[in-house]
């Protein structure tokens, strides 16, 4: 280890570590709040979900949807002669992660009045980060009031033979690939896994998924099931319930030796098994917490046992999404400003301070062929969480809107409800651009609607949305509260 070059200390209100899209919201509502805040960040300021998870990986999903659109619809379809040009599409993701580089993110934070110190920072005790900069010079940060610890998680790499030591690609290599292999096998069967199989099946890479349960678990099933069969349609090869016992590296790229025996050999591997916290080395230790592990919060991201300490975004493994992230952000640098200020704290359930949806509302959307998007409970997470429920399903594809969007249009909604309440826990739509569709079941879902007043909630006709008339058709007109009174 190089011998610090120069000992510097500064004082802020807040002390954000790690300036992906989640420490950077919660300092910028710290400042919002009136507070001073310094961020510290050892890679590029935007984190994981600008340069190697949400947007690159969404930019290579894109233009083969576009595509896909296309030749849909008869008029377009003959327009559409060509393939899919791959070198525009990596170009077009090297403009979304503006080549790897921070810089408008870095005016960002100059814009917001958050400073920046550039390095690896440790927790070195109560209220205070060390940070080590590139160039091997030390900074220690005080914080007057906090310290919220948002740095993120890493691809996790699981415990089979051999595979660390045949360096595989992970989520990164994956999204900022440079040119595409001609085969590539892919371990795990979550979103990751489901999306990059999506774009490198895109781009005409023979892909081989290998889960070792099933494609998409924790999603209801239907959706697992078409974009399995839409996945094998493209060529992919979907091997479920299947273990990799072994991984080798070959002259021509890897073999991986499968639980039956059977062996599977491709150019690349992509490992995408989920994800470890990024806190073995921040010092935790140093406050008496486990190096390595998850951190637990309260709602308001307070660290138990604190008063000082938040941990917000991946590392805190409540909802390992970005949207999720930010929205924690918000509660949490405003409850850091509330509490340093002497305001109120409004930490009751989905009161301003607190992150109640993480719970039971997450929204999510795989932009996978056909694309899912669901909030909330699945039908089986609810009846396991003890609730008295009532799944309606519908073909998305019978719906006037659907049918104008494209020929053959093929997609399946779920309304899940609780029948106790008649409100709406959950909703899953799988089909061809149904993402958009989401914010309506998420407020829906939030805002506990009762199916009564859903009925009145009119969707335009002839759009998709009218999905949600015809999922409560199904259900049946409910009684409503001054009816019954009434009865
Ligand atoms: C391939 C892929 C695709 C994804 N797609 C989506 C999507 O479409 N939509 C979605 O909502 N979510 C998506 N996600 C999840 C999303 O990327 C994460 O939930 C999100 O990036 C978490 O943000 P964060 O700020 O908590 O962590 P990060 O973005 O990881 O930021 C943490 C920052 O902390 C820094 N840091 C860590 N330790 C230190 C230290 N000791 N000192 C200084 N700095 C430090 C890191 O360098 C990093 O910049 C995807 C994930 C992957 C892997
Ligand atoms: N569009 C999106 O919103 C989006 C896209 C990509 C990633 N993400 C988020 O990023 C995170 C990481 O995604 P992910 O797909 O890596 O994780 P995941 O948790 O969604 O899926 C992990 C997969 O790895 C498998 N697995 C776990 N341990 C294993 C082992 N030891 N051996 C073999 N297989 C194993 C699991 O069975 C599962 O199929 C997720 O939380 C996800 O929500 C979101």
């Amino acid at each position: 280890m190089s011998t610090p070059q120069a000992l510097g200390t500064a004082e802020y209100d807040v002390i954000v570590l790690g300036a992906g899209a989640v420490g950077e919201n919660v300092a910028d509502r710290a400042v919002q709040g009136g507070l001073t805040a310094v961020i510290v960040e050892s890679e590029l300021v935007g984190g994981e979900c600008s340069y190697w998870a949400c947007m690159p990986s969404k930019a290579l999903l894109r233009s083969a949807q576009v595509l896909r659109a296309a030749r849909r619809v008869p008029g377009a379809a003959q327009a559409v002669t060509g393939e899919l040009d791959v070198a525009a599409v990596l170009a077009r993701r090297d403009a979304f992660t503006n080549n790897w580089s921070d810089a408008g993110q870095v005016a960002w934070l100059e814009s917001a009045g958050i400073s920046l110190a550039r390095g690896h920072g440790r927790i070195t005790g109560p209220k205070e980060v060390t940070v080590t900069a590139p160039d091997g010079s030390v900074t220690v940060l005080r914080a007057r009031h906090a310290v919220a610890v948002a740095t993120g998680s890493d691809a996790f790499i699981p415990d089979i033979e051999g595979l660390r030591d045949a360096h595989p690609w992970t989520s990164r290599e994956a999204t900022s690939v440079k040119s595409v292999p001609a085969s590539l096998a892919i371990i795990g069967g979550g979103v990751v896994a489901a999306e990059m199989a999506t774009a490198f099946t895109s781009f005409g890479t023979a892909v081989t998924i290998v889960a070792r349960r099933g494609l998409l678990d924790g999603m209801e099933p239907f959706a697992a099931e078409m974009v399995a069969d839409a996945l094998r349609a493209d060529g992919a090869s979907v091997l479920l319930e299947t273990e990799t016992t072994r991984v080798s590296r070959t002259a021509d790229g890897f073999t991986l030796e499968l639980g039956d025996g059977s062996t599977v050999e491709a150019e690349q591997l992509l490992v995408a098994t989920g994800r470890t916290p990024r806190s073995s080395d921040i010092g935790l230790e140093t406050i008496g917490l486990t190096p390595g592990a998850w951190l637990d919060t309260d709602d308001t991201l307070l660290v138990p046992g604190f008063d000082w300490l938040y941990a917000v975004g991946d590392v805190n493994h409540r909802a390992l999404l970005t949207h999720q992230g930010k929205y924690q952000a918000r509660a949490a640098g405003d409850v850091i400003a509330a509490r340093a200020n002497h305001e109120e704290v409004s930490d009751a359930p989905w009161g301003t301070h607190v992150a109640s949806a993480d719970h039971r509302a997450v929204p999510q959307v795989a932009f996978t062929e056909p694309e899912v998007a669901s909030v909330g409970l699945t039908a089986a997470a609810a009846r396991a969480a003890g609730y008295d429920v009532r799944a309606v399903d519908y073909e998305i594809g019978h719906v006037a809107g659907a049918s104008v969007l494209a020929d053959g249009y093929r997609g399946t909604a779920r309304m899940v409800v609780d029948e106790e309440r008649q409100v709406v826990l959950g909703v899953t739509f799988v089909g061809p651009d149904v993402a958009e569709l989401l914010q309506t079941a998420t407020l829906a879902v939030v805002a506990e609607v009762p199916l009564d007043r859903l009925w009145h909630a009119v969707p335009a006709y002839p759009t998709v949305n009218e999905i949600w008339l015809r999922l409560l058709e199904t259900y049946g007109r409910p009684v409503t509260q001054r009816e019954q009174m009434a009865a």
